[in-house]
């Protein structure tokens, strides 16, 4: 068995004076080699292991009190390196690598059903990831970012909210709205029906609001993975999160510190992480770029998916709003699509003049219906235009059904 370092401390070990090669040969009789030094290169089969922050090969059995000395933390580890794609390397890379050419679907993530140009450009949402979302003060982010989300959650994503800027109440609400996708305001004896559907989403709700510790929320996030097997976790959004205590220099660093605990947790626990964060405050005519998330450029390095809310019109499309794809570091494209606001339910979904793609087929009693959909959870909803403001809905209760 071979040792790997897992966590070192910034100093460089062979700095220390009990982990120089010579001091190791001192205590050990057996010889330490240092890379970029004289020493010869370790022979061949020499039962070494590697420090990585130090640059050390040194015996793979060293004595207690020089072991206890390290300043990291050894942990066992079968497989240091993976070669090229041979197959029966302990890292299996050959299979991972066939894995995902042959499931190219599956690799590709969940699909939204309400917004096909996201699934053109990110080609699914993933496991694992970071996306990094930003847009100028009240251009809808919560909104769009509460209709994204929903969508996945409605085809079995697994998802929890952190919302530190607004309520749960009023997050809820928007949500609820998106979901039946109609105001419930004027039908609230239809309130029931569609909470007891909603109810039934796998969806949970951090209980906190504004400022919170980076550590008390990655603890929560943590335990939400384990308890409800969340894939998808929003935070909406980190500025408000972070609260407003730090000075200004303090607050970028902080920034950083946070988003490379987020970063971490959505690669160690497999769940998707996307991450709010206000941009800085840019010329009102310009568009935002990646270069505007506030902070430094750690955010949009972290990121695998960084998605720009622009309040502006497209000169080629429809909608006083487009969604931009800046950062994709998957697979697909970065891009641009409009984005239309209805404001009865507050969807972002189906601008009107992409209705003329949705197949419609006049039924015999002259009405206009879209063609029925697979009937799965979630599906897109279905635009009649016998509705005004209120869009048909596959999430619609059955009212034949009684309520819980
Ligand atoms: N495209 C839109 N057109 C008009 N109004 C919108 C649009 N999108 C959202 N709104 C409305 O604007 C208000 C603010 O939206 P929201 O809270 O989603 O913005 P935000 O960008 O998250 O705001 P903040 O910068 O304060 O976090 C809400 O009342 C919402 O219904």
């Amino acid at each position: 068995m071979c040792w790997m370092v897992l966590k070192t401390n910034q100093t460089s070990a062979s700095h220390q004076s009990h982990l120089s090669p010579a001091c190791i040969h001192v205590h050990t009789w057996k010889n330490a080699y240092q890379l970029g030094c004289r020493a010869p290169p370790p022979p061949p089969g020499a039962f070494l292991r590697f420090i990585p922050s130090s640059g050390l090969w040194v015996p793979s059995q060293l004595p207690p009190p020089i072991l206890s000395s390290l300043p990291v933390v050894p942990a066992p580890c079968d497989d240091l390196f993976d070669k090229s794609l041979a197959t029966g390397q302990p890292g299996k890379l050959r299979e991972e690598v066939l894995g995902e050419l042959s499931n190219v679907e599956q690799a590709a993530g969940v699909r939204w059903s309400r917004f096909p140009d996201l699934n053109r450009l990110l080609k699914g949402h993933r496991k694992g990831e970071l996306t990094v979302f930003t847009g100028p003060t009240g251009s809808g982010k919560t909104t769009f970012i509460s209709e994204y989300a929903l969508d996945l959650c409605t085809q079995g994503v697994n998802t929890l909210w952190g919302s530190f800027e607004i309520s749960n109440v009023r997050l809820a609400r928007v949500m609820l709205t998106q979901f039946a996708v109609g105001r419930l305001e004027e039908q609230l004896d239809k309130y029931d029906e569609w909470a007891d559907r909603f109810e039934d989403l796998p969806l949970y709700f951090m209980t906190f609001h504004g400022q919170q510790s980076i550590r008390t929320v990655i603890d929560t996030m943590q335990h939400a993975v384990y308890v409800y097997d969340i894939c998808h976790v929003v935070i909406d959004n980190l500025q408000f999160m972070m609260g407003h205590e730090q000075l200004s220099t303090d607050r970028i660093a902080a920034q950083d510190y946070i988003v490379g605990a987020f970063r971490k947790f959505a690669t160690d626990s497999s769940c998707h992480v996307t991450l709010v964060i206000h941009p800085r405050k840019e010329d009102d005519d310009k568009e935002l770029q990646t270069a505007s998330i506030f902070g430094s450029a750690k955010a949009s390095q972290e990121a695998d998916n960084v998605l720009i809310l622009q309040d502006r019109k497209l000169v080629t499309g429809p909608g006083k709003r487009y969604l931009q794809v800046s950062k994709n570091r998957f697979d697909g494209d970065v891009g641009v699509f409009p984005l239309e606001f209805n404001k009865s339910s507050l969807t972002f979904s189906i601008p009107p003049k992409s209705k003329a793609r949705l197949k419609k087929i006049k039924d015999d009693n002259g009405l206009v219906a879209k063609k029925p959909s697979s009937g799965k959870k979630g599906a897109m909803p279905q635009i009649s235009e016998t509705c005004s403001n209120q869009a048909r809905n596959p999430n619609q209760p059955d009212l034949s059904k009684p309520s819980r």
